[in-house]
């Protein structure tokens, strides 16, 4: 029987410190995926997609280091399948001396979205700047044209930040201060305060966002006055937990008043109609049971609520290994006419290596997490979800489709002192 096996290489971040260990549900996704485009007749008649699992810990160099075990030991591979913004830096920067196509699930860094340093990278994780077109949109749906950004200083927020001013000055919004901070924020809120700001942009991880809040709560930048932007993706009570652990001086009650009220913009990873079929046959919602399961049998407590880290992006590396298997079926329609397969791909035929990345390039299909299509830099075209707290939980305010420029507006905002408010000190006349 000739060999028809078709190897990609999949590098997963399972377990480590630093970073996230998405690879925890998100190879599970992927080898669902595998599975279900295996099991299809109608796709790369003949031949079969084989998965070959790595762990990278979230650690460039371990990625680096199990790339070239990839790529140096048999059978040879088609593509690389890889996740956190450190790892796919490391190995996209490196693939295309392979002529080997790079598909992320789980990199959000602005910095991937470069053609010259990543001319073969494609990711079905959209990149951080994909909120900003949100935040001004918000901006101007409220009339704020005077704003202030708070950020940590680490690579993705400082990128993201210089995507945001770039879209300030297009859209006429002043920046009246930009503090950053490394661990301790309470110098930059300070400054907050000296500079009057009032509708603030706020930039961080987890960690640093409880920090941040209690020094918010501390100086009083809450309440009637004031406008705060979260990111959306930390977990939902993300403000009253752990203050112990961590040190915050707080208490829950103190970091549920600060927190009363902001607003939160986040890429959508679950497609949103969950009654909406998608090219596998399923809807979001079965896709989310079929995970479960897979994640219970890998000895995951689902129903006890203990979730793997990578369950949120999950629909992003299924859909990932669906934009391979297509591109492959695709590639190899157009091979066929010339008598050759994807079995003629060596990491010298950068021929084969063009029509792949043609492929990819022109992705367009229904996934579990939603229309997959790429940019002209291989980014991730992507809805955006706008929440707000109210009264200690996250009410859905709308949706943002930065493509079409149409926010779609649930009308359920509410403000603290009953009236949106302004970006600036408003000065009333005494006639
Ligand atoms: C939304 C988040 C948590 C952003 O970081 C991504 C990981 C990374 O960019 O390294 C995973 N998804």
């Amino acid at each position: 029987r000739p060999d028809n096996d078709l190897h990609i290489g999949g590098i997963f971040p399972m377990e480590g410190e630093g970073g996230w260990q998405g690879g925890q549900a998100c190879m599970p996704a992927a080898e669902l995926a595998l599975a279900d485009v295996n099991a299809r007749s109608d796709l790369l008649s003949g031949f079969k997609l084989l998965l070959h699992s790595n762990d990278s810990k979230c650690e460039p160099g371990l990625g680096a280091s199990v790339m070239y075990n990839l790529l140096y030991n048999p059978p040879q591979k088609l593509l690389l399948l890889a996740g956190c913004s450190t790892v796919c830096t490391t190995v996209a920067e490196a693939a295309k001396m392979w002529n080997l196509m790079v598909l992320c699930y789980g990199a959000s860094s602005p910095a991937l979205s470069d053609r010259a340093r990543f001319p073969t990278l494609f990711r079905t994780h959209p990149s951080a700047t994909v909120h900003n077109p949100t935040r001004i949109k918000l901006m101007q749906k409220f009339g704020w044209s005077r704003i202030a950004i708070l950020q940590q200083a680490e690579e993705v927020f400082i990128s993201t930040v210089d995507d945001l001013e770039a879209h300030c000055k297009k859209s006429g919004i002043e920046i009246v201060t930009r503090q950053s901070f490394l661990s301790d924020p309470s110098d930059a809120v300070r400054n907050l305060r000296r500079q009057d700001a009032r509708v603030i942009v706020g930039l961080f991880y987890v960690v640093a966002a409880r920090r941040v809040l209690c020094e918010v709560y501390k100086h009083r930048l809450y309440g009637k006055s004031y406008v705060w932007f979260f990111i959306g993706w930390y977990e939902d009570n993300w403000f009253e937990t752990n203050l112990e652990r961590e040190g915050i001086d707080c208490t829950v009650e103190q970091m549920r008043e600060a927190a009363e009220g902001h607003l939160t913009t986040e890429a959508l990873m679950w497609n949103q109609n969950a009654n909406q079929t998608t090219i596998s046959g399923m809807t979001s919602e079965d896709f989310r049971s079929r995970l479960n399961e897979a994640l219970r049998e890998a000895g995951y407590d689902i129903d006890g609520e203990r979730f793997p880290e990578g369950y949120q992006e999950a629909p992003l590396a299924y859909d990932a290994v669906w934009a391979v298997a297509l591109a492959f079926n695709k590639t190899m329609e157009k091979l066929e006419k010339n008598g050759l397969s994807l079995k003629n791909f060596t990491y010298t035929n950068k021929k084969i290596a063009d029509d792949i990345y043609e492929a990819i390039n022109s992705t367009s299909f229904l996934g579990v997490s939603g229309l997959v299509a790429f940019s002209s830099q291989g980014d991730r075209i992507a809805l955006t979800q706008i929440e707000q707290l109210s009264n200690n939980h996250y009410v859905k305010l709308g949706y943002y489709d930065t493509q079409a420029d149409n926010l779609t507006w649930l009308d359920k905002e509410q403000w603290v002192g009953g009236k949106v408010p302004p970006d600036r000190t408003v000065v009333v006349n005494e006639l």
